[in-house]
């Protein structure tokens, strides 16, 4: 589905050639940001973030609310200026060559924007007509895309009838209709049920399969699990650690995690006496993370370290032995919760 980008592409921009930082020699990556910046008046929003997609990857921006990943989509998407920095999209600047970027870009935004009064087989040509395709080019457009998406049984429904999924799926099948190099997606799946995420999920997995750049932003540590190749851990619009899932969980976690609930005013005051005991047990020990609800014992043998417990007097109401996500790599990288 995706055609390839290309070195040879046209630029008149001077400041545009630069070698590939990533990806196979003489390759543009799909996205180039340097020290990107973007300020509203004295609060910066992007606060000078480097980072590289090469072509093909699927790239996360991972982050809280308000952490500048929709901001840093804009500038991507040639729709918003940045303030500072440089940013090269297929290796083309988004300020100088907006109308190019945009013909090879398919944006899913976080809300959904279709036309409530069309069939959801007319939002596909419709928005197809802004890129001036042939009609008969995209009436089969349109029937490949509500196929891929899983909807060609409700081609001729109103969008108002559709469930979220569906919705989400037809968002993403109408960025796909001028075959887009790169796919950007704000928040996915935020606010639909988990059956409807693994179907979008799965589809998103389809297109990185065919070739398509992916570039999302995320709250979810699953759905960065799930789909990212690499991404980027984003708070107060800076980066905070870059890499793959595993890689960062590797780099900023123990293996294991043991949570336990003593009950909410005992938390805190067991945390110390834990510690203690712990520190001088053989179950790779590293820290306790104390949450409202909860204490997070980082060890490398989760398992080990309960037993450890319950040779003491000192028993949880509950207890749960884990793999370390992408969570507790954000926990330990900024001392917050992803999810407030
Ligand atoms: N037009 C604007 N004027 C002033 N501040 C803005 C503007 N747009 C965004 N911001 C601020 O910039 C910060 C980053 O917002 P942004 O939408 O990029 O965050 P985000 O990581 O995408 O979070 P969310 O998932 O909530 O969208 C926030 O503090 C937001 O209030």
């Amino acid at each position: 589905m995706s055609a390839p980008l290309r070195t040879s592409d046209p630029d008149p921009s001077p400041s545009s050639t630069h070698s590939a930082p990533d990806g196979a020699p003489g390759e543009v990556p799909a996205v180039h940001a340097e020290r990107l910046r973007k300020a509203y008046g004295d609060f910066a929003a992007v606060d000078g973030i480097s980072f590289t997609v090469p072509r093909g990857e699927a790239f996360g921006l991972l982050g809280p609310n308000g952490a500048g990943k929709s901001t840093t989509m804009r500038m991507i998407a040639a729709v918003s200026s940045r303030t500072d920095g440089q940013l090269r999209v297929a290796g083309m600047d988004p300020q100088l060559h907006g109308p190019k970027i945009r013909a090879r870009l398919g944006v899913v935004p976080q809300q959904d924007n279709l036309d409530e009064e069309l069939t959801v087989r007319e939002n596909i040509i419709m928005y197809g007509r802004y890129f001036g395709l042939p009609r008969r080019h995209l009436f089969a457009k349109a029937d490949e895309l509500l196929e891929f998406a899983q909807l060609t049984s409700r081609a001729r429904s109103r969008v108002e009838d559709l469930s979220g999924g569906m919705k989400r799926r037809l968002t993403i099948a109408r960025a796909l209709v001028n075959d887009p190099d790169i796919l950007l997606l704000d928040e996915p799946t935020t606010g639909l049920d988990p059956q409807a995420r693994h179907v979008l999920w799965d589809r998103l997995f389809r297109l990185r399969e065919r070739g398509t750049t992916l570039v999302l932003t995320t709250h979810h540590m699953d759905e960065a699990e799930q789909l990212c190749s690499r991404l980027i851990v984003v708070d107060h619009g800076q980066i905070m650690a870059e890499g793959s899932p595993a890689g960062l969980i590797r780099d900023h976690s123990t293996r294991e995690v043991l949570e336990l609930r003593f009950g909410t005013d005992r938390n805190a005051e067991q945390a110390q006496q834990l510690n203690d005991r712990l520190r001088g047990a053989d179950v790779g020990f590293d820290r306790i993370e104390v949450l409202p609800d909860r204490l997070l014992v980082y060890a490398e043998h989760a398992e080990a370290a309960l037993e450890a417990l319950h040779s003491s007097d000192r028993r949880p109401l509950t207890s749960l032995v884990r793999r370390s996500s992408l969570e507790d790599v954000f926990l330990r990288l900024t001392g917050r919760s992803l999810i407030d």
